[in-house]
């Protein structure tokens, strides 16, 4: 893992009303690192992810992002176009449900190749290659290219998602509980497939879910909330095969005897 940390959150609030929202969160997120956000529903773990990937301004706090010309910037000392540009772009944001995150009216193709616009792609044949390579490689039949997401498996649709957001090469992806609503079966190969791509890529991802299962797969380190502020932080082994903090010990249970 590299020494100089990708992002840098330093006390972010943001509040809806007392306990609700989040809380004084502050860490560092490394190149290569998977860091999972965990806690009950209600916790404020959304809350605090679209304060970190610009989605949503905190009441105070702030966020440092090293760029990919090693520059370090404020977030929310950037303006509008500026953030915008860094989710297209360097970032990645991966939603719970695919049609937040793809464009359903244009085909799986065009989902792709819009975003290597965003980053300069212009050439029409490059452009339809690598979106062919991309859905292979989230195992997606480059038959379908032409075809709506409409006409997607809600499976088919979270790869299609994925691919969309990895052509650019992001270096930073923000994801809020990427296999939540997909049967097991579909979740574990999707699962499988994140965890290959995020080592092969050396992403470093912030991971929103309440599954614990998915937290021990895909992240190395884990940050637990409740009522909006953090309870308790460390390695995902540590956290949940020897948790400290009370509330951390209720969740592990409940899923132990769930
Ligand atoms: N726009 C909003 N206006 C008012 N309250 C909100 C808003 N968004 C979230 N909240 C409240 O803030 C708290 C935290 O919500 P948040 O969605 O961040 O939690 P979460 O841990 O992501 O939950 P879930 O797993 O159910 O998505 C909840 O009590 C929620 O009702």
């Amino acid at each position: 893992m590299n020494n100089e940390p990708i992002l840098q959150v330093n006390s972010i609030t943001r509040l809806y009303a007392a306990g609700k929202g989040c809380q004084e969160v502050s860490f560092d997120l490394y190149p290569g690192e998977v860091l999972g956000i965990v806690g009950e529903s209600g916790s404020g773990k959304s809350t605090l992810l679209n304060c970190l990937s610009a989605r949503l301004a905190p009441d105070q706090g702030d966020i440092h992002y090293l760029t990919r010309a090693a520059e370090w910037v404020n977030l929310y000392g950037l303006s509008e176009s500026r953030q915008r540009q860094l989710q297209r772009t360097e970032w990645g944001i991966v939603h719970q449900h695919p049609r937040d995150g793809l464009r359903m009216g244009v085909s799986a193709g065009a989902n792709i190749g819009e975003r290597l616009m965003a980053t300069g792609g212009r050439h029409y044949g490059d452009l339809r290659d690598t979106a062919q390579r991309w859905m292979n490689d989230v195992e997606l039949d480059i038959a379908r290219i032409d075809d709506k997401p409409t006409t997607y498996s809600g499976g088919m649709q979270q790869r299609l998602q994925i691919a969309r957001n990895l052509v650019t090469h992001p270096r930073l992806v923000f994801m809020d509980e990427p296999t939540g609503g997909l049967d097991v079966s579909v979740q574990a190969r999707l699962l499988d497939l994140l965890r290959q791509l995020v080592t092969e890529l050396n992403l470093a991802v912030v991971i929103v879910t309440h599954d614990l299962a998915v937290a021990r797969l895909l992240a190395q380190r884990l940050i637990v909330m409740r009522h909006g502020r953090v309870v308790e932080t460390g390695l995902t082994d540590q956290v949940l095969d020897d948790p400290q903090h009370a509330y951390t010990q209720l969740l592990v249970s409940s899923v132990l005897t769930s």
